[in-house]
């Protein structure tokens, strides 16, 4: 049941991070049992160019590491791409889909995230599927007939606890120092959820939905005690090991 489910504290580096941010992923695996309590599980999804050395950095850790994006293809003529069968081989267990910002940029549909989470169940990687509306789509009233799209055809409908996490991420609320209520986030998640158990069945039950979107250690408590909120994806803030394990403190009891 939800209440159960193991939070996950996630983090996106995006388009940040050189080889001198080794050290911040160090600190933060080193401290993260401290900091969580033991009570929640932790990932850092990095740029390619760093997944093979991250995961050296965090080496007899608990800690996961994941990339951000994958092709859906195995293999083949994709210059620049990369697949989930090379993200596996540099020893990551993530890979995120589906970030608006991969929606927006690249033009990526509903689809295609879900070949890309097929893709990334083939190589063995639990796929972090993102939904989440845009500014224009809430104050439309859209948001709950969004999710219930994006859900629909994001999800494929061999998605489990262990092969899938959602994040629900409102764009207008990443990187803007914005955060919907904790109704409003409720109110998503509870719609999110109710959504997957329609699709999956009792598997619906158990998939961690994680909340994104200007989590900050000062936000982290609220937004992270919401019901169905099981863990959070984490953008600016996972950069710093001090906002990263201050988020996960909310863990500790
Ligand atoms: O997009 C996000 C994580 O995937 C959220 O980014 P911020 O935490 O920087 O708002």
């Amino acid at each position: 049941m939800p209440s159960s489910i193991r939070p996950l504290v996630a983090g996106n580096w995006k388009m940040n991070g050189l080889a001198a941010h080794l050290s911040e992923l160090q600190t933060m695996a080193t401290g993260f049992e401290d900091a969580s309590g033991g009570a929640a599980e932790a990932l850092i999804c990095v740029p390619a160019t760093l997944i093979d050395r991250a995961v050296k950095s965090v080496a007899g850790s608990d800690f996961a590491i994941g990339a951000e994006d994958c092709h859906v293809e195995e293999k083949g003529a994709h210059t620049g791409d990369i697949s989930a069968e090379m993200i596996a081989d540099c020893g990551a267990s993530y890979v995120i889909v589906g970030h608006s910002e991969r929606r927006t940029n690249h033009g990526e549909d509903d689809a295609t995230v879900a070949q890309k989470a097929k893709a990334g169940w083939r190589a063995g990687l639990t796929a972090i599927i993102c939904v989440g509306e845009t500014e224009a789509q809430r104050k439309a009233g859209e948001t709950l007939d969004i999710l219930e799209r994006q859900i629909a055809g994001s999800v494929p409908a061999e998605a489990n606890a262990e092969n899938t996490v959602v994040a629900y991420e409102p764009v207008w609320a990443i990187g803007t120092g914005l955060t919907p209520t904790v109704e409003d986030v409720a109110e998503a998640h509870t719609h999110i959820r109710s959504r997957l158990v329609e699709a999956l069945g009792e598997a619906g039950q158990s998939v961690r939905i994680l909340y994104g979107g200007s989590v900050k250690p000062a936000n982290a408590a609220e937004l992270m005690a919401v019901q169905n909120v099981n863990g959070a994806l984490i953008g600016g803030a996972s950069l710093k090991a001090d906002d990263f394990l201050g988020i996960a403190a909310v863990y500790s009891g």
